[in-house]
């Protein structure tokens, strides 16, 4: 399962995803003027952040969003990152946030577990209800695995996420919804590869969703630049697992904090917040 893998890949490397949100303003003038096109910049800007963070990072995770808004080249370039990433083993995480009607979903399922845009795993948006997962659970037995927004990390989460309906929290209906297919789909470690999107963005549910969302891995965003901190992470951790803590924009950018080439930068960066984060636990 993938989330046995993921679960060993923070084993071994620690409980830290590097976010490649890679925005062509990210990429120092120095090396972009090396290339003739700002799409093989693009590309090559992305594989070195990856050859010098891959042995710490646990997976990675890539922000459509960004590829997307540069039309065609720039999803070529999220297909050729995709690619590159999973030649050398690493796990990918697409961050797509998909929700539709059921035959639509079959098709994002299609698009991003098959194909020019395969990923291990995709985030996706559960507020249009169950029907619009099922049909990503259907590659659970290929070894594919999705994150729920469950909680967040903007400061907008609140205006829907933790309301009440009746006695429970939207979060916690999401989370009803999702519990049979978690329990039937637990891996070796007691995580299914239905996991949950919850940022670190200090907030008074932390604690109650770790206790509650049992058999749910967690993707944790908003370390970094959105000032997530290691206190907030411990409480969504499990003795440094059972979740991922990404970091995009402060990994990219950490050559304007280390005056480093950028990727050493982004090392020094990874490493520093992995200890960082390790030393909470
Ligand atoms: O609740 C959420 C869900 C997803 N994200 C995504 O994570 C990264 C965060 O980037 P930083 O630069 O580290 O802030 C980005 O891709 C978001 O779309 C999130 O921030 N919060």
């Amino acid at each position: 399962m993938i989330i046995d893998k993921l679960y060993e890949a923070v084993e071994k490397k620690g409980p830290v995803c590097v976010g490649l949100d890679t925005s062509i303003d990210y990429i120092p003038k120095d090396f972009l003027k090396k290339f003739t096109s700002l799409y093989d910049a693009l590309f090559e800007f992305n594989k070195r952040i990856i050859d010098a963070t891959e042995d710490i990072a646990s997976c990675f995770k890539i922000q459509i969003a960004y590829y997307e808004a540069l039309g065609i080249e720039g999803m070529k370039v999220y297909s050729k990152t995709v690619k590159y990433l999973r030649s050398r083993e690493n796990i990918v995480i697409g961050d797509i946030k998909r929700s539709d009607i059921l035959d639509t979903a079959k098709m994002y399922a299609k698009a991003h577990f098959e194909g020019d845009f395969e990923v291990d795993l995709v985030t996706l948006n559960p507020y249009m209800g169950m029907d619009s997962i099922i049909p990503f659970l259907e590659y659970l037995d290929k070894d594919k695995g999705i994150f729920v927004l469950v909680k967040t990390s903007n400061p907008s989460s609140k205006d829907l996420q933790t309301l009440y309906a009746g006695e429970k929290r939207v979060f916690e209906r999401v989370y009803d919804f999702l519990k049979p297919y978690i329990e039937s789909n637990l891996g070796r470690y007691g995580y299914s590869p239905i996991g949950a999107v919850v940022g670190c963005t200090n907030f008074d549910e932390a604690e109650d969703i770790r206790k509650n969302l049992k058999g749910m891995f967690f993707l944790i965003p908003g370390y970094g630049a959105q000032g997530g901190k290691k206190e907030d992470v411990k409480k969504l951790l499990m003795d440094g697992n059972g979740g991922v803590v990404n970091s995009s924009r402060a990994i990219l950018l950490a050559y304007k904090k280390y005056d480093d080439e950028f990727f050493l930068a982004a090392r020094k960066e990874l490493l520093r917040m992995k200890e960082e984060i390790l030393s909470a636990i």
